[in-house]
């Protein structure tokens, strides 16, 4: 790959398929690999509005772009003209999205072929060990490997870039710093006194009720929520319209709509508050970083297909942890049994502190599978 000292090549291709996971992995995955691996990275992304929306120096007009030193490319579809000479080293197809026959084509013409990745989804199932750096033979003596993130030494790891537990740390010891991330995005003096809640979830989660019950609570909880989530819920308890800055409280429960923040901002809200809710992949795996007690609400699929990945999460996750456990399938609404928020809340509530011992303790077993862009280079060289 190497061969000439010339900085090893990449390509990354990401469909949009729907939210900002996609973008929001591919992003990160591809910013670490040029900043610490110096890697030269093309990112080729269908969507620029979603991709701005978490980063705001990306421009929608533009066909080729470079952003923190990767250039990033607008996919416009499966036409377009390749050359083996256009082809990078190493290619990596995020979730099985079809990259152009062109491509494919001028990957087979190139001396050597490139090493050929299917980027694959997170999942704690037991199948995922066996799957992962499975080759899969392609046409013309091409070979694409499936490589899975995951939980275990057994798989690609979880995506983490070098200095991130260190800056965590940083900006947990300076209180300074945190309040003034937190008045910058109108958190008022009082909020940052309560317990903090950063809530995201998809639309059909029960916050209607957790509000409720969080009202109804004994201790204050500012509960912020970046703009555009669980619009409806959150419009019905401001009584007037979501935007960044609006903000209600009733009895014990203040709630405060932020702007959609750039992805390093959302992590330092993920290490601010006490208590995150989550979702679909990279905020659940950013959430495991901030090392906070936290919710994951995972993306829906036909046939409730999610709640046997949301089980086999919870098993090892949450197995000391029941009231987590409870509380998780509770707002996943995988469970049939009819939920009494007012008394889960509480139990959940008192259980925090042992939940947040175990949150780090999950950590260092984490740290210890190795991180996803490294683990995913090593496996390049060997099968170069
Ligand atoms: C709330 C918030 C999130 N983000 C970022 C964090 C993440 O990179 C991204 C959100 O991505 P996720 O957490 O993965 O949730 P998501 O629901 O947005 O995305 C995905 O879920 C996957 C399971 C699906 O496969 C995808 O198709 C996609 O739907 O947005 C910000 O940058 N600022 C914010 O204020």
């Amino acid at each position: 790959m190497d061969q000439h000292h010339q900085k090893t090549t990449l390509a990354l291709f990401c469909k949009v398929v729907d939210n900002y996971g996609d973008i929001g992995i591919c992003w990160r995955l591809a910013r670490q690999l040029e900043q610490e691996h110096g890697i030269g990275v093309t990112l080729w992304v269908d969507d620029l509005q979603s991709f701005q929306r978490i980063c705001p120096q990306v421009a929608t007009d533009r066909e080729t772009q470079q952003v923190s030193a990767v250039t990033i490319r607008h996919w416009r579809g499966q036409d377009g003209v390749f050359t083996a000479a256009d082809i990078a080293d190493i290619v990596i197809e995020f979730f099985a999205c079809d990259i152009p026959p062109a491509y494919i084509a001028a990957m087979a013409e190139r001396v050597p072929h490139p090493v050929w990745l299917n980027l694959e989804g997170l999942s704690a199932e037991a199948w995922v060990e066996g799957c992962h750096t499975l080759p899969s033979p392609q046409s013309r003596s091409l070979v694409k490997y499936f490589f899975f993130p995951g939980f275990t030494g057994k798989t690609g790891g979880l995506l983490l870039e070098s200095g991130l537990l260190q800056q965590r740390q940083a900006f947990l010891d300076d209180q300074a710093a945190m309040a003034a991330f937190l008045r910058q995005l109108g958190v008022t003096p009082a909020e940052m006194a309560s317990r903090k809640v950063s809530l995201f979830c998809y639309p059909q989660a029960p916050v209607a009720a957790v509000f409720k019950a969080w009202q109804g609570g004994g201790k204050a909880i500012a509960c912020l929520v970046p703009e555009g989530v669980a619009v409806d819920t959150v419009e019905a308890f401001l009584g007037q319209a979501a935007q960044a800055g609006a903000s209600a409280t009733r009895d014990a429960l203040t709630v405060r709509v932020l702007p959609f923040l750039p992805q390093q901002d959302y992590d330092k809200l993920l290490w601010a508050c006490d208590l995150n809710f989550v979702r679909g992949e990279d905020s659940f795996v950013r959430a495991q970083w901030a090392g906070k007690p936290f919710v994951w609400h995972i993306y829906p699929q036909d046939e409730d297909l999610h709640h046997v990945k949301l089980n086999a999460f919870l098993q090892s996750y949450a197995a000391t942890t029941e009231k987590l456990a409870e509380f998780s399938l509770c707002w996943n609404e995988a469970t049939k049994a009819a939920v009494d928020w007012s008394a889960l809340w509480p139990a959940f509530a008192a259980d925090m502190p042992k939940i947040a011992m175990m949150a780090m303790d999950w950590q260092q077993q984490m740290l210890a599978n190795g991180d996803l862009a490294g683990n995913l280079l090593k496996f390049a060289e060997t099968v170069r």
